[in-house]
């Protein structure tokens, strides 16, 4: 099959685990007899010092154009202040709401041996397979009014929290979509006894639940749910929660599977191309030193073929080379328990491409 693959490798870590995550796949593709075009966009950081614009339309169309969009990250400290309040973060938002991706889906599966490196107890870690889904074009990052504004008399900042009930319907569809072919439970994650939006939210999950009896349906305040994913991450299959929580819990969720380098994601609306991305951002602390860990850019690329393209047995290949490579005991830095044998991001790269089969 040949595939158009819109690629955005974005700022500091983004671009070399991009880059991994295409050797991954082009290994993939010469095994199974596919052929991936790749269409380099600019985003981010790199576009405002390029294009003054960190989500020019032109990236906007050939991620249209494509079947499926590969991602880094953006960001960085060199484009934190600038004049104008331009920010490299506006453009993942910007590409996110563009192609309408209002369901980012964000697996935790524990790699058993990989639970020593995570720093809660293996017993408490082992096994760990969840998914949270986020909502992600709507909530704060993108209400109106956001701005700076007098207040009482004083320097004030403003962000707001809206919702549709039409938005909070679709990303709860799809969470008990997801729950309902996997072990039919639900956790509805919100702050009900103070937002609004979250009492709208857990009244809309209320009226849905009678569409799936066979699942499980509970609600959590996401205070409580922060603590219990780390107390007991089992009890929890499917979490739905609106964009913020999502954002912060994902990236506590990841330390359950030892990094935040471990942590794919899939970013899917109903008609444009889905997007892929690791969870994690452009990790300036360790920009250009090979210390990436590449595997939650190629877990993406893997969930890419699996929900874009449905070569399912592609990205098993995929995932199963992964966990070969860590029951062999390989390991980048942020994984590795000493510091005797760390791989680079290049080399660990390379042991999955030597890893896949079909
Ligand atoms: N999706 C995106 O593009 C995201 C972008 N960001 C942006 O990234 C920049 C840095 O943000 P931070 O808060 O530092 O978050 P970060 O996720 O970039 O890094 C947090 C910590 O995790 C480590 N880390 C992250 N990914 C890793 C990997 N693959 N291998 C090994 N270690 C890894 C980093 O070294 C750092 O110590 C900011 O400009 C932020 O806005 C942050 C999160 C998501
Ligand atoms: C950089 C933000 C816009 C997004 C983020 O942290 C995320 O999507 O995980
Ligand atoms: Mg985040």
């Amino acid at each position: 099959m040949k595939k158009k693959i819109a690629v955005l490798p974005g700022d500091g870590i983004g671009l070399e685990v991009v880059k991994a995550a295409t050797t991954v796949l082009d290994k993939t593709a010469e095994l199974f007899g596919h052929q991936f075009e790749y269409q380099y966009g600019d985003i981010g950081g790199h576009s405002i010092d390029k294009h003054n614009d960190p989500l020019p339309q032109e990236t906007i169309d050939t991620c249209l154009k494509s079947d499926g969009v590969l991602l880094g990250a953006v960001g960085g400290p060199k484009w934190d202040n600038l004049p104008g309040g331009i920010r490299p973060e506006q453009g993942l938002l910007g590409i996110r709401k563009a192609l309408q991706l209002f369901a980012n889906l964000r697996p935790v599966t524990g790699h058993e041996s990989l639970t020593e490196a995570s720093t809660l107890k293996k017993e408490v870690v082992d096994g760990v397979d969840l998914v949270i889904v986020r909502e992600l074009t709507g909530g704060l990052y993108f209400g109106e009014p956001k701005e700076r504004r007098e207040i009482d008399g004083e320097e004030g900042a403003v962000d707001s929290l809206i919702y549709k009930k039409s938005e909070i319907e679709r990303i709860v569809r799809q969470a008990f979509e997801m729950a309902k072919v996997r072990r039919k439970k639900l956790t509805s994650v919100d702050k009900a006894n103070v937002l609004e939006t979250s009492r709208l939210w857990r009244e809309t999950v209320e009226e849905m639940k009678q569409d799936y009896p066979e699942v499980e349906v509970e609600h959590m305040l996401v205070d409580n749910a922060s603590m219990q994913l780390i107390r007991d991450p089992k009890q929890f299959d499917v979490m739905v929660t609106e964009n913020t929580f999502g954002d912060i819990l994902s990236d506590a969720a990841s330390m359950l599977t030892g990094s935040l380098g471990m942590l794919p994601s899939a970013s899917i609306g109903s008609e444009a191309p889905g997007l892929y991305e690791p969870v994690h951002g452009s990790a300036p602390d360790i920009e250009g030193q090979g210390k990436a860990n590449p595997l939650a850019a190629i877990a993406s690329a893997a969930m890419m073929l699996k929900y874009s393209f449905h070569m399912h047995e592609e990205a098993d290949a995929i995932d199963t080379a992964i966990s070969e490579v860590l029951n062999a005991g390989y390991r980048t830095g942020d994984i590795a328990q000493n510091n005797d044998n760390i791989l680079s991001t290049e080399e660990m790269t390379t042991k999955v491409v030597e890893a896949i089969k079909k």
